[in-house]
C-alpha cells in the first residue's frame, strides 16, 4: 500500500493562539482525525511539522496503528509547497497521498479513487467547480514532484500549482470526483468558527 503524508507546518494564523492540527474536535486531535480516516487506504503515515510542534503531534498519534514517521522541516514558514516536498522526501513508496491537517473529513473512497488514477502518471490532483487545483489533497509520486518542488522553490515561484506544471499529472474533475465519494473531503478548517461548526458534525 502507498504512503499518506500529512502537511502540518502551519502557523495556524487564522484559527488563533493554539496550533490547529492537535485542536480537540470533539474528543480527538484534528490531525489524528485525519490520519484515522486515511489508515485503511495507506500503510504509512509521515507528518510534516516544525521541530516545536513535534511533541504535541507524537503525542496525538502515539497508538496509531500504522507506521508513522515525522518529516520535519529544516526551513520553516516556506509555505505549503515545501510542506509537500518536505514529506514527499521521507516516502520511500510509489504514491503518496497528501493531505492538510485541518481536513477532517477527508474520504478514503476519494482518497483511493486518486490512487487509482494516478497509476502510470505523476500526479492525480482534484479540481472542484470553482478551478483551483486541491493540491492540498492529491496523490503524487514522490521523486518527480519533489524534484519539481526544488525547482519552483528554486525559481522562488511559490504558487502551489507551480511544481504541477512539471508533472505528467491527471486533473480530477468535481463531477466524476462526487462519483466516487463525498466532496467533504475537501473541506478545509481555518477558523474557530468553522471549528465549531466541524465539532458540531462529528458530535455524535
Ligand atoms: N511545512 C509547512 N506547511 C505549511 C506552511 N504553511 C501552511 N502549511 C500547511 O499547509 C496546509 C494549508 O495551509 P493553511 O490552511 O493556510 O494553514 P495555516 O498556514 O496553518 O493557517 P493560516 O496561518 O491561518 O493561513 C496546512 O496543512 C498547513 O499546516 C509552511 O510554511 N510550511
Amino acid at each position: 500500500m502507498p504512503a499518506g503524508v500529512i502537511l502540518a507546518g502551519g502557523r495556524s494564523t487564522r484559527f488563533g493562539e493554539q496550533d490547529k492540527a492537535v485542536a480537540d474536535l470533539a474528543g480527538v486531535p484534528m490531525l489524528r482525525r485525519v490520519a484515522d480516516r486515511i489508515g485503511g487506504v495507506v500503510d504509512e503515515l509521515v507528518i510534516n511539522c516544525r521541530e516545536d510542534q513535534r511533541d504535541a503531534i507524537e503525542e496525538a498519534v502515539c497508538d496509531y496503528p500504522n507506521p508513522t514517521k515525522f518529516a520535519i522541516d529544516s526551513d520553516p514558514d516556506q509555505g505549503p509547497m515545501a510542506g509537500i516536498r518536505t514529506g514527499l522526501a521521507a516516502c520511500d513508496d510509489e504514491y503518496a497521498f497528501v493531505v492538510a491537517c485541518d481536513m477532517p473529513f477527508v474520504d478514503s473512497e476519494l482518497v483511493n479513487y486518486l490512487f487509482e488514477r494516478a497509476e502510470g502518471h505523476e500526479a492525480a490532483v482534484p479540481r472542484l467547480g470553482d478551478g483551483w487545483f486541491q493540491t492540498t489533497h492529491a496523490v503524487y509520486e514522490p521523486n518527480p514532484m519533489v524534484e519539481a518542488c526544488d525547482t519552483a522553490l528554486g525559481e522562488e515561484k511559490r504558487k502551489i500549482v507551480e511544481p504541477l506544471f512539471e508533472l505528467d499529472y491527471v486533473v480530477v474533475e468535481e463531477e466524476e470526483l462526487q462519483k466516487y465519494g463525498s466532496l467533504e473531503s475537501f473541506e478545509n478548517v481555518n477558523t474557530k468558527a468553522e471549528f465549531e461548526a466541524a465539532v458540531q458534525r462529528f458530535r455524535p
